[in-house]
């Protein structure tokens, strides 16, 4: 059933109790019971304009690959492609668009980022308003890493110059007569033998780094935050350093693969007039992280100065079309492979999150893996600051409407509680009202939201925005 927004905002002022019906199969045993969740005010959700019942509604940002998208199964998942629609959505997958708060409407409880970085996204925003954002670590890297090696021949080989010759003395009927003799501007060096800097050895960093190895080339890296499965994928011969001014000052090739972040103690300009300081003249820069790692400034003069080259997957206004620079349209995680993988990731992780309260790959949320919900019992997640005594008055709300609490998940992460509550229905024989736990939960001082995993796809979300009341 569609409903129109208006059709909806009528329905909305009468605060229509929905009775969802469980149906033997999809609700493990629960056959028998129903359960009463109020609907209530969706006119304050925003602009409705469209909105199907009984559905999860997907708002998707930039092309997301049809493959990844297939993981949402069609009945249970409304997938909205174009970013002008989807103003009920549930949750919102992207790409690099940039995301504004305003882009996020209230209805919105999961934001999965198909990719690596979420600088796009006002991620502490969400953080405040209770959206976790996911991100897919790793689905892209290969990508990335092959044109990192790429990157390194690009900058080696003169390659871009060669071709662009190739193309002006094709023009002119030339190109037969004056190769030969003309090769001699485009020389080049060799790989193998030189030595290799990778600042950042995660997912991109550490394979770069091994695949470099089997190159022939020697090693030397800096990762302060270096994990236990990207510390396995390095070929024992890398020189870990404890600083980056360590690692690059020696290296005739330094690869930045570290997520931007801004701020105080972020990562902003990192590569900036002191670390290029410490450059050999001809090193080449690898970025396919993020052009905001690279003081513009610095590494033009840098290039400017001698025979360095710098090879960026980022729009760069002072050296784009500077002698020494290969500047790519962002192209590290576009391919058919990389796409279909990270959209894939984005969408099972959003699933996960939507239909069973699971929480994997966040950036700001805990990870939560939670057991499955026992018979005969109804999942009540709640999302609160992480203040002392919001928990007590979560239990005391259940035990003040007779419900016994079967089994309980609590999680936190800097300022953010995850509470995953799975209450018994036993007993309960006819309806079971969540309406008026879910308002006194929701309501406490320190929740901003809460959820009834449990029967129709959308349903049982409630807010708690600034002490009003949103379901
Ligand atoms: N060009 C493109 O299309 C793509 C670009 N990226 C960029 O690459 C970045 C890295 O991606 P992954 O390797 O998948 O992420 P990752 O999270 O697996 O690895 C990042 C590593 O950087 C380390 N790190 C953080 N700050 C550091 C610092 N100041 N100095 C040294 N190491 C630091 C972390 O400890 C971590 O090990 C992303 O954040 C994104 O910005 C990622 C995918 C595609
Ligand atoms: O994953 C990342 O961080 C990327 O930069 C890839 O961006 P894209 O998905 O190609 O817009």
């Amino acid at each position: 059933m569609i409903v129109s927004g208006r059709a909806l905002g009528q329905l909305s002022r009468r605060v229509v109790p929905t009775r969802i019906a469980a149906t033997a199969g999809t609700t493990r045993g629960l056959a028998d019971v129903q359960v009463e969740h109020g609907r209530g005010e969706w006119k304050t959700y925003g602009d409705i304009d469209q909105y199907k019942l009984g559905m999860y509604q997907i708002k998707c940002f930039n092309k997301i690959s049809p493959i990844g998208l297939a993981q949402f199964p069609t009945g249970q998942y409304d997938i909205r492609k174009d970013a002008e629609e989807g103003n009920n959505a549930h949750a919102i997958l992207l790409r690099s668009h940039k995301l504004q708060e305003e882009d996020v409407p209230h209805s919105v409880r999961a934001i999965a980022r198909c990719g690596a970085g979420t600088n796009n996204i006002p991620v502490a925003r969400m953080t405040e308003l209770g959206i976790p954002v996911f991100n897919t670590p790793g689905a892209n890297a290969n990508a990335v890493k092959e044109l990192v090696l790429c990157g390194m021949l690009l900058g080696s080989r003169r390659v871009v110059d060669g071709i662009n010759h190739m193309k002006e003395l094709g023009k002119q009927g030339l190109a037969r007569e004056r190769v030969e003799k003309d090769k001699s501007m485009f020389g080049g060096q060799e790989l193998k033998g030189k030595t290799l800097a990778v600042i950042g050895l995660g997912h991109i960093g550490s394979q770069t780094a091994r695949d470099a190895y089997a190159l022939g080339m020697n090693l030397k890296g800096y990762d302060p935050g270096l994990s236990v499965q990207s510390a396995l994928r390095l070929p024992q011969a890398l020189e870990l350093t404890d600083s980056i001014t360590a690692a690059v000052s020696d290296a005739d090739y330094i690869s930045l693969n570290i997520p931007y972040i801004k701020g105080e103690g972020g990562t902003h300009g990192v590569i900036g007039p002191e670390v290029i300081s410490h450059f050999k003249p001809s090193a080449v820069l690898l970025n396919f992280a993020r052009g905001e790692l690279v003081d513009s400034d610095a590494i033009k003069q840098f290039l400017d100065a001698g025979d360095g080259r710098y090879v960026t997957d980022f729009p760069d206004d002072l050296v784009w079309d500077h002698k020494n620079a290969v500047v790519l349209p962002h192209l590290g995680a576009s391919t058919e492979e990389a796409e279909d993988a990270a959209a894939a990731m984005a969408a099972d992780t959003i699933r996960d999150y939507l239909e069973s309260g699971t929480i994997k790959n966040s950036v700001n949320f805990p990870a939560t893996s939670l057991p499955d919900r026992p018979d005969h019992s109804i999942r009540f997640t709640v999302v609160n600051q992480n203040v002392p005594g919001v928990l007590a008055h979560i239990t005391d709300a259940f035990a003040k409407e007779n419900l016994n609490i079967v089994q309980q998940v609590n999680q936190s992460r800097g300022d953010i509680a995850y509470n995953v509550l799975d209450i018994d229905t036993t007993g309960h024989e006819d309806v079971l009202c969540f309406k008026n736990v879910q308002e006194r939960i929701t309501m406490t001082e320190g929740v901003l939201s809460s959820r009834v995993i449990y029967g129709a796809p959308g349903m049982g979300y409630a807010k708690n925005l600034d002490g009003q009341y949103f379901v």
